[in-house]
């Protein structure tokens, strides 16, 4: 799309505390291979969701479906539905790029655009909406500022992304997620590749930006998932069945008072 075919944004203002995403049991394939089963999560607005479990036990999987990114995988099946703020999110009310628009993804690797100056990093995703800011400037300092790297950057906006720490460059991602003005923001393990002062500069701005945005986070690490949600999943494939959530609600109930033992063995580190 070209810039004469954007549609200027005058919104420019973020909007209120995200959306919620329910998911109705949803199941997923890979080719023959069920890797998930009757999966059922409410992810509430102004909270963060963290989804925990052992490795291969489903939680990417589950991620990539709530943004409709497991559909890209050639011969990845699903079964069941997600609803965004009551609206199905792979049915026909919903245009894919509304989808994704709506429904932003930060990765494990930070992946900003080296070459392509800080600000415009901020601002790369707005092309694929077809929209055009009212105040790009504005837009950028916004975004830097709520994902906590404004004063970091402010004097070098038009330098190389490529030239900012690990840890700078995940919370640039976080900034250019943020431009498109997204209801919700599933992270896929963004703080695995950083170091621990890194990690916490992201965990805190996780914590500012649950008022705004819905975040859903996968992470291994369970004291960050007691530092940074609300409510917790706990996903297990048992013995080459898919993965299911054996257990799920507020942070500190799974963690504390667990109901289920498996559920008390994996948050205690005894296995995973
Ligand atoms: N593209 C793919 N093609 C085939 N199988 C896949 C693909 N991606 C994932 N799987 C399989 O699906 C299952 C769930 O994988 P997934 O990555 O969702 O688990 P996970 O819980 O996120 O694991 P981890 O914590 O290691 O990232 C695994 O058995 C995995 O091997």
């Amino acid at each position: 799309m070209t810039a004469d075919t954007q549609v200027t944004d005058t919104t420019d203002a973020p909007g209120p505390a995200g959306g919620t995403l329910d998911a109705v049991g949803v199941s997923a394939w890979f080719g023959q291979r069920k890797v998930l089963e009757q999966v059922d999560i409410v992810m509430n607005s102004g909270e963060v969701t963290a989804l925990i479990g052992p490795s291969g036990c489903g939680k990417s999987t589950f991620l990539r479906i709530l943004n409709r990114m497991h559909e890209l995988v050639p011969a990845a099946t699903l079964a069941g539905s997600v609803l965004l703020d009551g609206e199905d999110v792979y049915g026909t009310a919903l245009a894919l790029t509304e989808v994704r628009r709506r429904i932003g993804m930060v990765f494990q690797k930070p992946n900003p655009f080296p070459a392509m100056s800080i600000a415009d990093n901020v601002t790369a995703g707005l092309k694929l909406t077809g929209r055009r800011p009212a105040d790009r400037e504005a837009l950028v300092e916004e975004c830097l500022r709520r994902a906590s790297l404004w004063d970091e950057v402010r004097g070098r906006l038009t330098a190389p992304a490529g030239g900012l720490s690990g840890g700078q460059q995940q919370r640039l991602c976080i900034a250019r997620s943020l431009a498109v003005r997204p209801d919700v923001l599933l992270m896929d393990e963004p703080c695995s590749a950083l170091d621990p002062t890194s990690t916490r500069r992201v965990e805190e701005t996780i914590g500012e930006l649950k008022e705004q945005v819905t975040i859903v986070i996968v992470t291994h690490n369970m004291q960050q998932a007691q530092r940074v949600s609300q409510r917790c999943a706990f996903f297990l494939a048992e013995e080459d069945s898919p993965g299911r959530v054996v257990e799920q609600g507020p942070t500190e109930q799974v963690f504390q008072h667990p109901e289920d033992p498996r559920t008390a063995d994996y948050v205690n580190g005894r296995f995973g």
